[in-house]
């Protein structure tokens, strides 16, 4: 299946056993939110907020489908910049602990008062380089448009157990990135993108010896 436009975008999200209308409410309070602080600072192209339901909401909330229900806290996202993926999969999953982490100024406060407009309890902004977060392990991991996949995983498989699952939205780079992944120990695999026929998602597991010792060489 492939999502064309917002319409069939919306519709597909309407089929998602995590909407709701309170889900409703919060998605449509930050494609407004999102419209407004645009003007204010560049978090995404104005090409991509002309199709903001297909390009940013359907295309994060699509790392759901690859996650089992009961799998969400915590959540953490690496660069969560202009909100995406992390406070779309917040917005549709309330109950669940998201923790964004975003380093540049800017970016975090919107972040935060995106979080707090929309009643985000449970969700967390972690205004800081990545390298500076201390080690947690987390239930899932993902990563949109964050860093080229070895650096990624060099920077993050510290927050990995043999459990986490890794999300990781890689456009048209995807196999190719997987294919020449060497030193690590893992069960990744690409998976179709529904928002764009040219893109993939890297799913999947790392090995928990290698996410602990990190780079094996
Ligand atoms: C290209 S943007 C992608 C934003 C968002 N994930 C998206 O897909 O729309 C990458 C984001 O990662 C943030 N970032 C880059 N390196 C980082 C680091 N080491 N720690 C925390 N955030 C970082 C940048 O500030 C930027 O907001």
């Amino acid at each position: 299946m492939m999502l064309h436009t917002d319409a069939e975008a919306r519709a597909w999200l309407e089929r998602l056993p995590e909407w709701d209308a309170g889900a409703a409410d919060r998605l449509t309070a930050l494609v407004r939110l999102l419209e407004e602080e645009n003007t204010r600072q560049n978090l995404v192209s104005a090409a991509s907020l002309a199709e903001v339901w297909r390009r940013h909401i359907a295309d994060s909330a699509q790392l759901l489908t690859h996650v089992p229900r009961e799998t969400c806290s915590p959540w953490l996202d690496l660069g969560t910049g202009a909100g995406f993926p992390g406070l779309v999969i917040a917005a549709l999953r309330p109950e669940c602990a998201v923790l964004m982490v975003e380093s540049r100024a800017r970016r975090i406060e919107w972040l935060e008062r995106a979080r707090i407009a929309l009643g985000l309890d449970r969700a967390q902004v972690i205004g800081a380089r990545l390298e500076l977060v201390p080690t947690r392990p987390v239930r899932v991991i993902s990563a949109r448009a964050f860093a080229p996949l070895p650096r990624l995983l060099e920077l993050s498989a510290r927050f990995s157990t043999a459990d986490t699952i890794w999300l990781l939205p890689k456009g048209r780079s995807a196999p190719q990135e997987l294919q020449e992944l060497s030193g690590w120990q893992h069960r990744f695999h690409v998976e179709q993108s529904l928002t764009d026929a040219d893109a993939g998602v890297i799913v999947g597991t790392l090995a928990a010896n290698t996410a602990r010792k990190g780079r094996k060489s």
